[in-house]
C-alpha cells in the first residue's frame, strides 16, 4: 500500500496555480495576488493635519500659557480636500480641519482643545512642539515601495491597501472551479422517497461545501448511477465548467465500481491503496484534451470527507497560488483509550479537541475525545467532531493520556 505522504505528492503533481486573471478589486476580494503591489505615490500624498485646529509657527507659541494665551489672527480656513491654502507667515494661523493638506509656512498644529475655538483671531492657551500633529507625506508609505507581496490572500485589509494605493484591478490567481459528482445506483436526491435500498444522496453536498469554504467556485453536478456509458458522458460533459473534478464511489474492488472501470481504461487515471482508514481506495489523473485534473474518492462519506481534508484541501491551495500545505497539526492528550486494527494502515479517528489550559505546563494544551462512532458510514459522529487523531500505521492501542498528534479542521469563519 502506498503512503499517505506519497499520495499527497502524487496529487500535487497533478496541478499548477491557475493563471491570473485581472480583476475589479472587490471582486478579488478572498483571492490570492498574483503579482506584488507597489504604490505608486508616496502615502499620505501631503503633509496634512492629523487634528481639527489651528496650523501655526510653533515658534509663535513659545511663551503661550493658560495665564498668558497668545492670541493670533485666523488668516484662512482649511477644510479636508482643499488644496488651495496660502503659505502662512509667523503671527499668523489657520484654521484646519484632520486631513487637510498643512500650508507651506506652519510648523505645527494646536488642536482645536488647547485654544478659545476663535475664528477670526483664535487665543492658544499652550505651547506647541514643532511637528505636533503633523502626518508627514511618505510617512506610511514611500513613493515605490511594495505594499503587498505576490501570494497573498486579498483580505479587509489587503483590499484597503489596493484602493488607498489607487488600485482600481490587480492580478489574482482565480478560484478554482471545483465539479463535484457522485456515482451509486443506490442514491436518491434528499428530499424525495427512498425505496427498499436505496439512500439519500449526501457527499455531493458535503464535498461541494466544502470545496466553497476553501475558497473555491464549486459545483454539484448531484449524482448518477452505475452505467459505463453515462459516467462517461456526464464526465465530458461537466470538463468545461471543471478546473478540476471530484468524484466520490464506485473505486473499490465491487462488481460495480464503475469509475475504477471506465477510467482505468483511459490511462490516464490511476487507482491505488493508500495504507489509512478511512480512504483506502484513491485514483488521481487527468481527464480530457485538457488534461483536467480529476480526484475519485470513496464513496464512504466519512473516507470521502476525511480524504477531501488530507488531498483534495492541498491541491486547491496550490491552485489558488497558496502554499499548498496541510492542514495544522496539534498534540494532544487522550481522553479515552483508543483501539486500532493492525492493518498497517494509519487512522484518522474523529475526534473532540478541545483547549486546556492545564498541560500548558509540559506544552500539550488540547485534549481529544474520540467518538464513539467511528466507522466510514458514521456521519453523524463527524459532524460533532472538529479534529482527527492520528493512530500510526504500527500502532494498535493507546492508553487514555498518550499524548497524540491531532490534525485540526478547518474552523468555519
Ligand atoms: N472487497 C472489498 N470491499 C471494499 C474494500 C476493499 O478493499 N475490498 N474497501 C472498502 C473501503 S475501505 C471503502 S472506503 C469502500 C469504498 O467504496 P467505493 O468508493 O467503491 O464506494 P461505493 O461502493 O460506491 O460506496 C461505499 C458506501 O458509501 C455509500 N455512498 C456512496 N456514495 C454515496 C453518496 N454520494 N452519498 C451517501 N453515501 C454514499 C454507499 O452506499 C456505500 O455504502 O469500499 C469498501 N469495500
Ligand atoms: O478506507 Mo475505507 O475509506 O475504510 O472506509
Amino acid at each position: 500500500m502506498k503512503s499517505v505522504e506519497q499520495h499527497i505528492s502524487d496529487v500535487l503533481d497533478l496541478v499548477d496555480p491557475l493563471d491570473p486573471i485581472e480583476l475589479d478589486i472587490m471582486r478579488a476580494h478572498g483571492g490570492v495576488l498574483a503579482e506584488a503591489v507597489a504604490s505608486p505615490v508616496p502615502l499620505p500624498q501631503f503633509d496634512n493635519s492629523s487634528m481639527d485646529g489651528y496650523a501655526v509657527v510653533a515658534a509663535d507659541l513659545a511663551g503661550a500659557s493658560a495665564q498668558t494665551p497668545v492670541r493670533l489672527p485666523v488668516v484662512a480656513d482649511i477644510p479636508a480636500g482643499d488644496p488651495s491654502a496660502n503659505a502662512i507667515r509667523s503671527g499668523h494661523c489657520a484654521r484646519i480641519m484632520t486631513g487637510a493638506p498643512l500650508p507651506a509656512g506652519a510648523t505645527a498644529v494646536v488642536p482645536v482643545e488647547w485654544t478659545d475655538g476663535g475664528q477670526v483671531t483664535v487665543a492658544v492657551g499652550r505651547s506647541v512642539p514643532e511637528g505636533n500633529a503633523i502626518r508627514r507625506a511618505g510617512g506610511d508609505v514611500a513613493a515605490g515601495s511594495t505594499v503587498l507581496r505576490a501570494g497573498i490572500r486579498i483580505g479587509a485589509a489587503e483590499l484597503g491597501v489596493l484602493a488607498a494605493v489607487g488600485r482600481r484591478s490587480v492580478r489574482i490567481h482565480p478560484s478554482p472551479r471545483v465539479v463535484v459528482l457522485s456515482t451509486g445506483e443506490e442514491l436518491v436526491e434528499p428530499g424525495r422517497p427512498v425505496g427498499p435500498g436505496q439512500i439519500w444522496e449526501s457527499n455531493s453536498f458535503m464535498l461541494t461545501a466544502a470545496a466553497q469554504d476553501a475558497g473555491c467556485t464549486a459545483y454539484r453536478h448531484g449524482f448518477i448511477g452505475d452505467d459505463p456509458a453515462t459516467v462517461l458522458d456526464t464526465l465530458d460533459d461537466v470538463l468545461l465548467q471543471a478546473d478540476i473534478i471530484l468524484t466520490t464511489g464506485g473505486v473499490s474492488m465491487g462488481a460495480y465500481d464503475v469509475v475504477k472501470e471506465v477510467l482505468s481504461r483511459s490511462g490516464t487515471v490511476t487507482f491505488d491503496r493508500v495504507a489509512m482508514q478511512p480512504g483506502k481506495p484513491q485514483g488521481y489523473g487527468t481527464i480530457g484534451v485538457s488534461k483536467t485534473p480529476i480526484l475519485t474518492l470513496p464513496g464512504n462519506p466519512v473516507s470521502a470527507f476525511v480524504s477531501f481534508q488530507l488531498f483534495v484541501l492541498p491541491v486547491l491551495r496550490r491552485m489558488r497560488g497558496l502554499p499548498p500545505q496541510p492542514l495544522p497539526t496539534v498534540h494532544a492528550r487522550l481522553a479515552e483509550p483508543v483501539t486500532s486494527s493492525p492493518n498497517g494502515r494509519r487512522s484518522y479517528l474523529r475526534a473532540i479537541l478541545e483547549y486546556d489550559r492545564s498541560g500548558d505546563g509540559d506544552g500539550v494544551a488540547f485534549t481529544a475525545l474520540p467518538a464513539a462512532r467511528q466507522g466510514s458510514h458514521q456521519l453523524s459522529a463527524l459532524a460533532e467532531t472538529n479534529a482527527l487523531v492520528v493512530v500510526p500505521e504500527q500502532v494498535t492501542e493507546l492508553a487514555a493520556g498518550s499524548v497524540v498528534e491531532v490534525v485540526k479542521l478547518p474552523d468555519l469563519a
